[in-house]
């Protein structure tokens, strides 16, 4: 499905609900799976929770997570901590994306997993086994989901676990999301420099867990009104102390004119008149997800960019720096791009109705739609925003965005 997407100049105004952080969400649908004591509110309605759960759940011998990243990587560890022998397969590009690293470290434990076809990626057979051994090391540069899933298992193996981590660790926000959704289920462990301990518990007390709503798609509300004279936007379920990296978004979007309100478990997003300066630099290594929507609204504000610290982008869905590239480019801007950088260039004149490619990647789909607030875009299989955001499409009407099926 192509959507053909434009928008009037009137101010914007909505409210929008957002379900559950995605990451969180499967954090706790991993623990959950291991301690049944867990119930879980607001969860995520994305594919990549969907498809989580459904694994979970089945006795099949063949897993299948398509696009899922972190439900590929949390599935290793725990069916390598399990007691049945699984195929764990995804999406095309899912076996591109490296798994080496988490493979090797639970190796090093004691699990038994070969790769089905290329060395170092998916598919994997896995035939789980008692991990017996309770100290590891591994590379902590490349993707930080590795080590989100060791800590998830950790309180279930018997003497728990010690992590040492080699390098410079990559997208810190997330491996303090894994150990603070740990202590509120009732966990105990430590993250200190380059080395995280993890306590083993063999049960914990029933336990309600709330997620706080995904501030990664929030980042496309806050393109929004950057991108616009004047708005509006409520959005819910947020607490003013977030566990997702990606709450920063807030102080981001402060310096391109939008002003974020508290009330309760509401924000409000407020944008009047333009003030945005006239040049931004941010590195990004910490909420890597929100680099395209950053990308896209400051060209569509006409602000040179430079962005750094995006050394993991390049094995997401898609390599989003090309990606960024190629389709920033076809709207008549310019970019460059090194393999952890992109410095975006100002222009003020953007081409129309130029098909945005999105490479099976809902974030190239959701960062590129808010510039139909400029001109108007079409977003070649718009579909793809399920990977986190189903209702994504219905929310943008709801602000007035006129989004039509191409026929
Ligand atoms: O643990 C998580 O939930 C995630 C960690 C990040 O990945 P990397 O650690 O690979 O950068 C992020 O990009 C991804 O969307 C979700
Ligand atoms: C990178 C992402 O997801 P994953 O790695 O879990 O596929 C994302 O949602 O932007």
């Amino acid at each position: 499905m192509n959507l053909q997407l434009s928008r009037n100049d009137a101010p914007v105004e909505g409210v929008i609900n957002i379900t559950g952080s995605k990451s969180e969400s499967n954090r706790l649908l991993i623990l959950q799976a291991l301690y049944p004591e867990i119930e879980i509110k607001n969860l995520s309605n994305s594919d990549d929770s969907q498809v989580l759960q459904k694994a979970l759940a089945s006795g099949d011998t063949t897993v299948d997570i398509h696009h899922a990243g972190t439900a590929m990587r949390f599935l290793t560890a725990y069916f390598a901590a399990g007691n049945r022998e699984v195929i764990l397969t995804g999406s095309e590009r899912m076996q591109q994306r490296p798994i080496e690293i988490l493979v090797n470290a639970l190796r090093d434990l004691g699990a038994d997993i070969e790769y089905v076809k290329n060395e170092g990626f998916p598919p994997l057979r896995i035939k789980g086994k008692k991990l017996l051994r309770s100290k590891v090391s591994l590379q902590a540069n490349v993707s930080s989901q590795y080590i989100s899933a060791l800590m998830l298992i950790a309180p279930s193996l018997s003497n728990g676990l010690e992590i040492n981590l080699e390098g410079k660790t990559t997208s810190v926000p997330y491996i303090k999301m894994t150990l603070s959704l740990l202590k509120n289920a009732g966990f105990s462990g430590t993250f200190d420099g380059n080395n995280i301990k993890i306590d083993a518990r063999q049960q914990i007390e029933p336990v309600t867990l709330a997620v706080e709503s995904d501030w990664s798609s929030a980042s496309y509300f806050y393109s929004i009104a950057a991108l616009s004279e004047k708005a509006e936007i409520l959005l819910s379920s947020y607490k003013r102390s977030s566990n997702q990296g990606d709450a920063v978004v807030e102080e981001i979007y402060q310096k391109l004119g939008v002003m974020t309100a508290y009330a309760g478990d509401k924000v409000t997003l407020l944008k009047n008149g333009n003030t945005e300066p006239g040049f931004i630099s941010l590195d990004l290594a910490d909420s890597p997800d929100l680099a395209q929507t950053i990308a896209t609204t400051c060209f569509g504000l006409g602000v040179e960019c430079e962005l750094t610290g995006l050394h993991t982008l390049k094995i997401k869905e898609t390599d989003r720096l090309e990606a960024l590239k190629t389709e920033i480019e076809k709207m008549g801007g310019k970019v460059d791009i090194t393999n952890d950088s992109l410095k975006l260039y100002a222009t003020k004149n953007f081409n129309r109705d130029v098909k945005i490619a999105t490479y099976n990647d809902h974030r190239m789909a959701m960062a590129f739609a808010p510039l139909a607030m400029r001109v108007p875009v079409k977003i070649e299989d718009a579909g793809v925003v399920s990977k986190s955001f189903p209702g994504f499409w219905d929310d943008m009407e709801k602000l007035g965005f006129s989004c039509k099926k191409e026929v």
